[in-house]
């Protein structure tokens, strides 16, 4: 039997020192502890850092795109040579992944990724894998590497999914760690709404929409630190951060593929009827639609709201965001065929 896929996504704030540069002691215990894992897992490693890695080579750096590009392009060299380093005393290879939004959203370019991936644990080499800052303009980035790391869990049907961040976990109200959270409702949702820090770049809120996602396809989530030795396996074992309970799912590959497209595209409101209609296995027509958010083209998988304002579901839509709005509640256009909704 294949063994099962683990990504393991480490924030920049994890593997830096307070002056910025990338810490070494930490790279190490990393590298010597999923070489241990990786007997019983493929692995991928998701890193951030390369900007940290790089700025210090552009000059009077202030953070624009054009710089944080350029950062990036010096610095993650400086972090794969960091990880061959450590990594190669265990014999493990590393390969340099820079992945861009369109290798996940066409279909055959994400099967080669797949089969890429699957050369790299065939030949016992670590993929490490960070967004193609370079060519990344605002338009066409990842929310973060998150998301990054989201839609190749969701992609490459991962069993787990662990996210490093320097808070160590999901915190309630009174700021301590909730070892284990069974289900992402309202409640949980609360702890982060209110909080200005879980706003930002790689904050918890986009944080709990990417494990809400990834919970809901069958994925378990771990958001943990790096304070604790062992920190995979503490985490695996529910000893370190906080386990997010994956949801049953009986999803097929193309249709977690599809469900992955869903992040930040744009959303359609539906009535109740359509709802009940959708969940029927039925398609969606535009008299359902009672608002639609967002600019996406046709062939664009976007996420359906229920009258709660809950995710729903996806849909890979037919229509573009503007004729859609021009057809909302009026015409039976068919918005998404039935065979391209995956309804949670
Ligand atoms: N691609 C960028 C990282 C972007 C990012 O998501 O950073 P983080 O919130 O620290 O995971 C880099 O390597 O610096």
């Amino acid at each position: 039997m294949q063994k099962p896929v683990l990504v393991i996504k480490l924030g920049s704030a994890t593997i830096s020192k307070a002056d910025g540069s990338i810490n070494k002691i930490i790279i190490k215990k990393i590298a010597d502890e999923i070489a241990v894992l990786s007997a019983n897992w493929r692995i991928v490693l998701v890193s951030s850092g390369a900007v940290g890695s790089g700025k210090s080579s552009i000059q009077n750096y202030k953070g624009s795109i054009t710089e944080r590009k350029a950062a990036a392009a010096v610095g993650n060299p400086i972090l794969i040579q960091l990880y061959h380093k450590y990594f190669h005393r265990h014999g493990i290879s590393v390969a340099q992944a820079l992945c861009e939004r369109h290798h996940f959203s066409n279909r055959l370019q994400f099967l080669q990724l797949k089969e890429t991936f699957t050369a790299f644990w065939n030949n016992n080499i670590l993929p490490v894998v960070n967004e193609n800052d370079l060519v990344s303009n605002i338009e066409l980035k990842f929310s973060d590497n998150d998301e990054l790391a989201t839609l190749i869990a969701v992609g490459f049907d991962a069993a787990t999914l662990i996210v490093c961040t320097s808070v160590g976990g999901f915190l309630d109200g009174e700021k301590k760690i909730i070892p284990v959270i069974e289900k992402i409702d309202k409640n949980i949702q609360g702890y982060v709404q209110n909080d200005k820090s879980s706003l930002g770049l790689g904050g918890m809120l986009s944080k709990l929409t990417f494990t809400r996602l990834a919970t809901s396809l069958g994925i378990k989530v771990i958001i943990c630190g790096l304070k604790k030795t062992d920190f995979f396996t503490s985490a695996l074992q529910g000893l370190n951060g906080t386990t997010f309970i994956p949801q049953k799912s009986n999803f097929k590959a193309r249709q977690k593929w599809l469900a992955s497209g869903s992040i930040t595209l744009g959303n359609i409101a539906l009535d109740a009827g359509a709802a009940k209609a959708l969940a029927n296995r039925k398609s969606l027509l535009t008299v359902g639609i009672k608002q639609v958010e967002g600019n996406f083209t046709s062939g664009e998988v976007v996420q359906l709201m229920n009258d709660a304002q809950e995710i729903i579901g996806v849909a890979k839509v037919k229509l573009d965001a503007k004729e859609m709005r021009s057809q909302i509640a009026q015409k039976n256009t068919v918005a998404a065929h039935a065979d391209d909704i995956v309804i949670f």
